[in-house]
């Protein structure tokens, strides 16, 4: 298993050409937080925006419009139980980042079956927190697309089978094939297995641990997947960025905010671009 370093950033993170507009930097759409959870899709829809993906629309409960567009004027948003407007926004994303927040009601169901009856193999699929849990305890087919699974332990062995405690990279690499796609799993040292191989990212600190650092993990993948074209260093990229930001900021605070993450993206893109 390949140890990440910051060369992943200079081999992913590209000098914007001149002669680009926002088209030029991908569409992602985010889909998730219910009227509970609303906090999760805002740090992934902020996420994504501050990676600096061209244009981002959140598909969310109506009840968080309005905390949405007072901190994210940057993004559109749309109302998930919407089936026309789910077909037409999640058509037109080149990444798909379903999950933070989204529960796991009948209604949350049935938002994930819509977005996955719609996503096509050309979308990158980003699929994470309570859409993890539910396709792991419904009957829900997976589409076809670049999917890039981003489980926590916990929900790898909901979705996986494999208790924590047997979680080992044999294991993991088989449930991966069978899924397809890479599987980004989550812990104080993340594992990310794909199709060239696995990759073990030693940066990070405890500092991360709190309720919101995997949903901004997941925008990043976003935001970066979108933009970047070789999928698996984008992936790559984003969860080493996302840790190595918490490791500059922990060297001063105790605990790390998703949201100071957050802000500091385009400074950090800015120092590693290529
Ligand atoms: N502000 C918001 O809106 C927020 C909304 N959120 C949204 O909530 C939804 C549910 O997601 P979830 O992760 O909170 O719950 P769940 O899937 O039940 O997992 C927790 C269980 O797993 C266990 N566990 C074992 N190993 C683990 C590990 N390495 N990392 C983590 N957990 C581990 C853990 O063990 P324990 O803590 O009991 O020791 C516990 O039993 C999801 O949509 C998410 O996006 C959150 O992001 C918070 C902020
Ligand atoms: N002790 C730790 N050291 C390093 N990273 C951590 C630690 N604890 C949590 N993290 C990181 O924080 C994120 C937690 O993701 P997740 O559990 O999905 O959070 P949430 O769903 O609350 O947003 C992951 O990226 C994980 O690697
Ligand atoms: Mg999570």
């Amino acid at each position: 298993m390949e140890t990440l370093t910051d060369e992943i950033l200079t081999q992913t993170i590209r000098v914007r050409p001149q002669e680009s507009h926002k088209g030029t930097y991908g569409r992602v759409c985010l889909i998730g937080g219910n009227d509970h959870f609303g906090g999760a899709i805002l740090m992934a829809t902020e996420a994504s925006v501050y990676s600096g993906a061209g244009l981002n629309t959140t598909l969310t409960d109506p009840s968080n419009f309005v905390s949405l567009h007072s901190r994210m004027p940057e993004a559109m948003v749309a109302d998930f139980t919407h089936q026309d407007e789910l077909t037409e926004l999640v058509s037109a994303a080149n990444t798909v980042v379903v999950g933070p927040g989204l529960g796991t009601t009948p209604q949350s169901l049935s938002v994930l079956q819509a977005v996955f009856g719609t996503v096509t193999p050309k979308q990158t699929l980003i699929v994470d927190g309570s859409a993890i849990t539910l396709l792991s305890e419904k009957n829900v087919k997976l589409p076809q697309a670049k999917l890039v699974f981003t489980p926590h332990q916990m929900e790898w062995q909901r979705l996986s089978g494999i208790k924590i405690a047997d979680q080992t990279d044999e294991a993991n690499e088989v449930v991966r094939q069978q899924l397809g796609g890479i599987v980004v799993l989550k812990s104080h040292q993340t594992k990310i297995y794909t199709p060239a191989g696995g990759f073990l990212n030693k940066a990070g600190t405890p500092a991360q641990a709190t309720g919101g650092m995997g949903d901004t993990l997941a925008g990043m993948i976003g935001g970066f997947t979108a933009q970047f074209a070789n999928q698996t260093n984008a992936v790559l990229a984003a969860v080493y960025a996302h840790s190595a930001i918490a490791d500059e900021l922990a060297e001063n605070q105790y605990v790390v905010l998703p949201t100071q993450i957050i802000h500091q993206l385009p400074r950090y893109m800015h120092e590693h671009q290529s």
